[in-house]
């Protein structure tokens, strides 16, 4: 059963209420007149999303006793738990202007009466502006780290991440490797069949490599038709063999225009991490192995240990 409660520009629904008590709790104290005259403050001093949902939790535990809120929006991929699921639920959906924020949903093991449920309702007005503020932060910087055209981590997400894998590795005394791999004679697409021929072949690439790699292997456009990938845990033999099945699958799409078919291959330079080596000394390893690879003919791997 779904219900529509009113409210002005806020919009909770009620999803679904599997159960709620016929016995009445006292009217709204002082108490609580306190804390939902300053919830907003309180929940206004972070962009944090998960950090809202706890101070909302813990804000309210002393109001309403529950034992679990669970928060999801599957447009931003996201879910947050907090204690532990129970059988009786208040379940909403929440919206602004027909902005859809996500589903929240407090539980406990006991019935909520209706004044509870109306309490709940105060409360969750107070929190929709700082979660929708935090969804769309969180969606900014989403926007900041990604490639447009293909989706992909881009450039500034590669850095932070190859930073903070080298740490790791450092610290862990793990091994780590980096592709740098780049699309052959991708000019001569651009200028034999148009720039939107050379958009879709751009797409096709990282697409099929993203489906080549494993889910622990980040991918990255760097570049024009450039891209890395870093692959943690993964020592030079590793590499060198995920590689060469990378340069395999590209060399395997023919892409089509007007009918006409024409083929696409990659050149890609490996390179392995050394005890102490800085994202920088790793780059430009990687990257003097593409250019050898391009020297020496084009569709092929090579690795840093063969020249230096
Ligand atoms: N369609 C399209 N083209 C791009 C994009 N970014 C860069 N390019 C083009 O990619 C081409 C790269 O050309 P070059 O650097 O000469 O490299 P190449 O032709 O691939 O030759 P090699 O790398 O030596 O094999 C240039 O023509 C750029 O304009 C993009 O987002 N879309």
């Amino acid at each position: 059963m779904i219900h529509s409660l009113p409210s002005d520009t806020t919009n909770l629904r009620r999803l679904e209420q599997n159960t709620v008590s016929v016995v009445q709790t006292p009217p709204v104290s002082v108490e609580c007149e306190d804390v939902l005259a300053k919830l907003p403050l309180i929940l206004q001093t972070s962009l944090d999303t998960r950090q809202i949902l706890r101070l909302f939790d813990e804000k309210i535990k002393p109001l309403l006793a529950h034992n679990g809120l669970q928060f999801t929006h599957p447009d931003n991929k996201f879910e947050f738990r907090l204690g532990a699921s129970r059988h009786h639920k208040c379940n909403y959906q929440l919206e602004i202007d027909h902005e859809y924020l996500g589903r929240l949903t407090v539980s406990r093991a006991s019935r909520f009466s209706e004044n509870e449920i109306n309490l709940i309702e105060d409360l969750l007005c107070k929190l929709v502006y700082p979660l929708r503020n935090s969804l769309q932060y969180a969606r900014a910087l989403d926007a900041a780290l990604t490639d447009m055209l293909t989706q992909l981590p881009n450039r500034q997400a590669y850095k932070n991440t190859l930073e903070r894998e080298i740490d790791l590795a450092h610290r862990l005394k793990l091994p780590l490797s980096l592709m740098v791999l780049d699309i052959d004679y991708f000019k001569k697409i651009n200028d034999s069949f148009g720039h939107q021929v050379g958009d879709d072949t751009l797409c096709r690439v990282a697409d099929t490599l993203l489906h080549s790699l494993r889910r622990s292997d980040a991918l990255f456009r760097i570049g024009g038709e450039e891209f890395a990938i870093v692959l943690s845990h993964s020592n030079h033999g590793a590499a060198l063999q995920v590689a060469e099945r990378l340069r395999a699958a590209i060399d395997d799409l023919n892409q089509t225009h007007a009918e006409q078919k024409f083929p696409i291959s990659i050149s890609i330079g490996l390179a392995d991490l050394c005890v102490g080596e800085s994202a920088d000394s790793l780059f430009l390893k990687a990257d003097e192995a593409l250019y050898q690879a391009k020297f020496a003919g084009r569709n092929q791997v090579i690795s840093s240990r063969e020249i230096f």
